[in-house]
């Protein structure tokens, strides 16, 4: 069955811009991965980049955060120069305190961090070692030492995956919370439909190298039925049957 390419994307809010991706392409031992990706993030914007394993969602993260020097390819990315990265592991340097990853590379950012710490609820943890952290908290220092720096734009990859389910719930809602408070732009990959739909203002799907869909999907956050239309219309693009629990 042809998939028919859509991009609709009225009636979205005005908003400046702060990431600019345009004909992106990559490749990797000359296989092209990437075609020409077109895509907009605007301030205070959480959009989320949903596609099949393997279709390029974290190459075109890696290509906005600027680590993928030397990948052959092409394209412009227009970026703020203040942007964080959250993987999935929160990749803590397990030699320093809590506190002291979280102000890594930062001169005399204490008071900002013990703040940051507190925003992410660990104001009682700041002494003590990572690995004596539950996974959902070291998440949180790492969420901690991205807020630090004042981020304009968040780009996540995967980062509650690897969280059990009570832990990932609360970790996306704190997450909401913070964008809400703060209003960096975010650029969220995921596997996980609802996830996506429970965080995002747009939803970008890669397909075929391209995007492939860019959809408004911020109300379905107060509306059951359009959550639930916009996760049927979200799984058919992504050619997958409508399992809730389906990941892809
Ligand atoms: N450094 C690399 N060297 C060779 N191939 C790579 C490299 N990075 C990515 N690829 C290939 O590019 C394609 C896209 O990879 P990418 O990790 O961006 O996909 P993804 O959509 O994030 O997948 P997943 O959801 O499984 O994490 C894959 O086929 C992958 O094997």
């Amino acid at each position: 069955m042809a998939v028919v390419a859509r991009i609709r994307n009225e009636g979205a809010p005005r908003r400046e811009t702060v990431v600019r991706v345009e004909r992106l392409v990559r490749r990797f031992n000359g296989n092209e991965v990437l075609h020409g990706v077109d895509l907009t993030i605007g301030k205070g914007e959480f959009v989320a980049l949903l596609g099949k394993s393997g279709s390029g969602k974290s190459t075109i993260l890696r290509a906005i955060a600027g680590l993928d020097e030397g990948v052959d390819g092409s394209g412009t990315i227009t970026v703020p120069d203040r942007r964080s990265v959250l993987f999935q592991d929160s990749r803590l340097l397990p030699w320093k305190s809590v506190v002291d990853n979280v102000t890594l590379g930062l001169d005399g950012a204490r008071l900002d961090a013990l703040q940051a710490l507190e925003e992410v609820e660990l104001q009682h943890r700041t002494d003590v070692w990572p690995k004596t952290l539950s996974g959902g908290e070291q998440q949180r220092v790492a969420l901690a030492r991205s807020l630090v720096r004042n981020p304009d734009l968040i780009l996540a990859d995967e980062p509650f995956s690897a969280l059990d389910a009570l832990t990932r719930i609360r970790m996306q809602r704190l997450l909401l919370d913070l964008v809400r408070r703060r209003q960096p732009a975010v650029l969220f990959v995921t596997h996980d439909v609802e996830e996506a739909l429970r965080l995002a203002d747009r939803v970008v799907i890669i397909t075929n190298g391209v995007a492939s869909y860019d959809e408004q999907v911020g109300e379905a956050r107060a509306l059951p039925a359009r959550f639930d239309e916009l996760r049927t219309q979200i799984l058919g693009h992504l050619g997958v049957n409508d399992d809730p629990n389906h990941r892809l």
